[in-house]
């Protein structure tokens, strides 16, 4: 099973002893410096087509609260951008901080956000199957949205209000219909850099696309992601989950990029 996680032992800064490319060259999440963003003329908008999108159910992993989608077809994408062809959507999932303090992965200028959702993405024209994809240099793009506390979201609601079905490692439940449009910010402005997945296997195959402008929910919500626990229901030990984030690595030589 996995012998990771956000601990004192088994944290990021011990990751490098099982999967060595933690200290790669293109390693994420990063600190995002707007002034220090290159704007490229051949950066088009990015389109998100989620209107026939399917999803299936919601899990607690160990390592995060993971929505599925039904990714057997093109059904529900992500385009444009950086991308030369549709990824497809395979899930969502969340990292979040401690009460009231940092939480995001990505930071901007040095200032985390509360948390940060992740929309999976997979490049399904070039590769066969999201394995293959998530080990390829232009594999998976993850669409990254900051969430700001503040007042009440009014659709975040439909997950929290079903996380404490999923409280212990290793359960899951029917989540059918749930569309994440309804948790993008009011517009599409990004950064994007080629970086990696921010857990283990830590592989180095993902275009990042991080949105500028934050979501706001509340700290009533913030909080229920952390009834949430790392452990299962039969461990002894409870371990609430929070502060699942990695820490931002090195740039190296890699360029952040933005739209004009
Ligand atoms: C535990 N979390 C990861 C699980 N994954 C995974 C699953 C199957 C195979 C595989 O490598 C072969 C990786 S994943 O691709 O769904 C992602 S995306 C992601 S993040 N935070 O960068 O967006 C972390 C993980
Ligand atoms: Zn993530």
């Amino acid at each position: 099973g996995d012998h990771w996680g956000y601990g004192k032992e088994d944290g990021p800064s011990a990751w490098h002893r099982h999967y060595p490319v933690a200290k790669g060259s293109r390693q994420s999440p990063i600190d995002i410096i707007p002034d220090e963003a290159r704007r490229d003329s051949s950066l088009g908008p990015i389109f998100l087509k989620y209107d026939r999108c399917t999803s299936l159910s919601i899990a607690n992993n160990g390592h995060s609260v993971v929505v599925e989608f039904d990714d057997s077809d093109d059904r529900s994408v992500i385009q444009g951008g950086p991308l030369d062809n549709p990824y497809r959507l395979k899930q969502f999932h969340f990292h979040w901080g401690g009460k009231g303090c940092e939480g995001s992965e990505h930071t901007v200028a040095g200032v985390g956000y509360a948390s940060e959702l992740h929309l999976v993405h997979w490049n399904a024209v070039k590769y066969t199957t999201y394995e293959d994809a998530a080990t390829a240099p232009d594999g998976l793009a993850v669409l990254g949205i900051f969430l700001e506390q503040g007042d009440d979201h009014r659709w975040l609601h439909t997950i929290t209000d079903v996380l404490y079905m999923v409280k212990f490692k290793g359960s899951a439940t029917n989540f059918k219909g749930f569309n994440p449009k309804c948790l993008l910010p009011s517009n599409l402005h990004y950064w994007t850099y080629l970086g990696s997945l921010t857990t283990p296997p830590l592989h180095e195959s993902v275009i990042w696309i991080v949105l500028k402008e934050p979501i706001v929910v509340s700290e009533k919500q913030l909080g229920m992601f952390r009834i949430l626990q790392f452990s299962g229901e039969e461990e002894d030990q409870r371990m609430r989950m929070e502060n699942n984030f990695r820490p931002p690595q090195p740039l190296k030589e890699r360029i952040l990029k933005k739209r004009c």
